[in-house]
C-alpha cells in the first residue's frame, strides 16, 4: 500500500498494492498499521456504499461539529472525486483537489476531517464505498453548492442539464452564504 501527498497535504493518495492472478485480483483497501506507518492514526466507526447511473453527482457534504474523515474508493466503474478544504483557520480553506478513481486504477483517496466532499459517475453506474471515523448526524450535515463559483470545481466535461441530483444538493448554499467569507 503505497500512501502519497496530493495538492493538499492532508489529503492522502492511497494506491493498494494489487495482487493479480488467473482467478482476478487481491488487494487490501484498509490496513490500520500501513496507516499509522505514515502518521495517519484514524478509528473508523462506519461503512457506506452507494451505487450512482452516469453523471450522477453527489456533493459536496461535510458535517460541522462531527467532521467525518473518509477513505473513499470505487469498486465498480469510474467516478470524479472532490476534497475540499473547508477548515475555517486553514491557510487552504478553499482550495480542493480532485482525483479520477475506478476499479481499473484501483485508487482511494484519504479525505480527513474537515473537507467537503463529493463526487461525479463518469461510468454507466458506479459502486462507491468509504469508511467514516465518525458517525452520520443528518442535523450536523451540511452541504455547499457544486458548482459554487469561488470554488469553480472542473468537474469534467459535462452539460449540467445532464447531471442528477438530490433536491438537497441542487438547492445548497454557496462557500460564502456557508461560511460567511
Ligand atoms: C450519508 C448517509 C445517508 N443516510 C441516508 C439519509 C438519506 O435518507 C439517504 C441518502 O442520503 P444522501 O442523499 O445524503 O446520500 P449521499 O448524497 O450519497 O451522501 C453522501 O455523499 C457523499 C458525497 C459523502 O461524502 C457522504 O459522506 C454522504 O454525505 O441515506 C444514512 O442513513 N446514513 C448515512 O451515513
Amino acid at each position: 500500500m503505497e500512501i502519497r501527498d496530493t495538492a493538499l497535504s492532508d489529503v492522502k493518495l492511497i494506491l493498494p498494492r494489487v495482487f493479480g492472478d488467473s482467478r482476478g485480483f487481491f488487494k487490501e483497501v484498509w490496513n490500520q498499521r500501513e496507516f499509522a506507518r505514515h502518521g495517519l492514526n484514524v478509528n473508523f466507526v462506519q461503512d457506506n456504499f452507494s451505487r450512482s447511473c452516469r453523471n450522477t453527482l453527489r456533493g459536496l457534504h461535510f458535517q460541522e461539529a462531527k467532521p467525518q474523515g473518509k477513505l473513499v474508493w470505487v469498486s465498480r466503474g469510474e467516478v470524479c472525486d472532490v476534497a475540499v478544504d473547508v477548515r475555517r483557520n486553514s491557510p487552504t480553506f478553499g482550495k480542493w483537489v480532485a482525483e479520477c478513481l475506478s476499479c481499473e486504477n484501483h485508487r482511494m483517496l484519504w479525505i480527513p476531517p474537515g473537507f467537503a466532499h463529493g463526487f461525479r459517475v463518469l461510468s454507466d453506474e458506479a459502486d462507491f464505498q468509504y469508511k467514516c471515523t465518525e458517525f452520520y448526524v443528518p442535523d450536523d450535515e451540511r452541504c455547499i453548492r457544486w458548482n459554487d463559483e469561488t470554488l469553480a470545481i472542473d468537474w469534467g466535461d459535462v452539460d449540467p442539464a445532464e447531471l442528477i441530483i438530490s433536491e438537497k444538493d441542487a438547492n445548497a448554499p454557496s462557500l460564502k452564504a456557508m461560511f460567511e467569507v
